[in-house]
């Protein structure tokens, strides 16, 4: 089928690729000129571990080019929306001007019988409205939201645990399930609804994510005070199948350009639909999550003697998570910033996400290596779990710094083996050994 792409960021180019990998035509449109001539040269623009290799396999057969112009778009059967939906400076809610654009543009482009399904992350709402527009013009239009995580996007892409289809007709189901065939026979479930249960199923995942997230980081801050150990409780209570072992890591919390911004719109929008209090539980677990920053800061200050002023500082992490190059609302980098602001002199180090932190925060001082980053420095703080960080030697690093005095906010490294090597290790939630 040809299919275009529109919004060739983080979501739309892994779906444009795998889209091509399995069989389809594809065009990705994005307004942006640079990011599409650097995905036509084979070069993704941000850190995606197994995307290049399959862009640039998908480039050869013919199947995947990219283009600035919304008229290329023009012959294709089914337009994915996957422009982005940031959090509105100064409010909660999302702003819909990149999709509402996106919409506009493509419209004078659509043929009549063909599907706009939108992956973008919306507030519940906005499909209907944009389905009048499309219908308007003879074509359809169907919610498709999108699971993938960043660092693991092209399995999650090709194989999804769940395909979710919002739609008003069946014909937009039959071309939808015709797109994801190998999916589906793969044996991914399928679930069809209707456009707004489409748009809830997408906001609900990552309200429950996050809640699960905010949950084991307030017995998190319980264990600080009582001297117990988070991670053991999370093992335990995970052991049971009800709740399960994932999403249970305790520890700095969740940042990136999804948890966040979509707790806080879902709040947003439940207000203007007046069911605001049916979410006000998601405010404390955005509390909840931001107050983990500034205990970080805390323990480092605590570890200096009761002051930042005049310490030295090396961050490791400024990407919101390990395997990605996103700092979109990352914990790492506010931690960093909070304790330069209490007087310390930080130097941060990241295995890939350095250009974005530099361009995002140029106050900040940055080195090339972790060794660079802690030498001489009164505290190291392990903020992203980078594999590089874990398998980290501490007796190698015990060499350069000036006190051997480490936070791991993401209880990631073995403690026992840093202790061994005279690091005095504080962790969140676990008290010292
Ligand atoms: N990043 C993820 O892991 C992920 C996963 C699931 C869902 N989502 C959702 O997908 C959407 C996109 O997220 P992202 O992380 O890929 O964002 P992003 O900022 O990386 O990408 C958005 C892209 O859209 C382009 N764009 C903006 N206006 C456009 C227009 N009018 N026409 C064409 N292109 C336009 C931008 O230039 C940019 O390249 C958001 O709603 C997000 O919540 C993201
Ligand atoms: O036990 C855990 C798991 C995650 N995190 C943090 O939570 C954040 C989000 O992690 P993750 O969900 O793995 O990354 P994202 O790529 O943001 O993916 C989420 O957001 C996407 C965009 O909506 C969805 O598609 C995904 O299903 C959803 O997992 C990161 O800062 C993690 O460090 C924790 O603190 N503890």
């Amino acid at each position: 089928m040809k299919l275009s792409v529109i919004g060739t960021g983080y979501l739309g180019a892994t779906h444009a690729a795998a889209m091509a990998e399995i069989g389809h035509d594809v065009v990705g449109i994005d307004v942006d000129p640079a990011k599409v001539a650097s995905l036509n040269a084979g070069v993704v623009p941000f850190h995606e571990p197994g995307l290049p290799e399959l862009l640039t396999a998908m480039l050869g057969t013919g199947r995947l080019r990219f283009t600035t112009d919304l008229a290329q778009a023009a012959d294709c059967e089914v337009h994915f929306l996957c422009v982005g939906t940031p959090q509105r400076k100064g409010e909660l809610a999302a702003d819909l001007t990149y999709v509402d654009a996106a919409v506009t543009g493509l419209l004078p482009h659509l043929a009549v019988g063909s599907l706009v399904a939108g992956k973008s992350t919306v507030p519940v709402g906005t499909a209907a409205r944009l389905a009048a527009l499309v219908e308007a013009r003879g074509a359809d239009l169907a919610w498709n939201p999108e699971f993938l995580r960043e660092g693991k996007a092209v399995a999650d892409t090709l194989h999804p645990d769940r395909i979710v289809l919002g739609v008003t007709s069946e014909r937009a189901e039959k071309v939808l399930r015709d797109v994801y065939a190998p999916m589906v026979a793969e044996g991914s479930p399928v679930v069809v609804t209707d456009l707004p249960t489409a748009e809830l199923v997408k906001v609900s995942a990552n309200s429950f994510l996050a809640t699960k997230i905010s949950f084991i980081n307030a017995i998190s801050e319980v264990c600080e005070v009582v001297g117990a150990d988070v991670t053991m409780v999370a093992e335990a209570i995970g052991h049971d199948v009800r709740i399960g072992h994932a999403f249970l890591g305790a520890g700095l919390g969740f940042g990136g350009g999804c948890l966040p911004k979509d707790i806080r719109a879902f709040m947003a929008r439940a207000g203007e639909l007046g069911a605001d209090q049916a979410l006000t539980f998601l405010k404390e677990v955005d509390a909840i999550n931001v107050r983990r920053r500034a205990r970080t800061v805390d323990l480092a200050r605590e570890m200096c003697g009761g002051s930042l002023a005049g310490m030295r500082v090396g961050v490791l992490g400024a990407a919101f998570k390990p395997d990605s190059d996103d700092i979109r609302d990352s914990p790492a980098l506010d931690v960093a910033l909070g304790v330069q602001q209490a007087g310390a002199a930080v130097r941060v180090y990241d295995p890939h996400a350095m250009a974005n932190a530099r361009t995002a925060f140029p106050t900040l001082a940055y080195a090339d290596s972790a060794v660079e980053a802690c030498r001489d420095a009164d505290v190291v703080l392990h903020l992203t779990e980078w594999r590089e960080f874990r398998e980290m030697d501490p007796a190698a690093l015990g060499e350069v710094v000036r006190q051997r005095n480490v936070v791991d906010a993401r209880n990631a490294l073995d403690r026992e083996r840093w202790t061994a090597e005279g690091w005095t290790h504080r962790a969140l939630g676990r008290r010292s050994i």
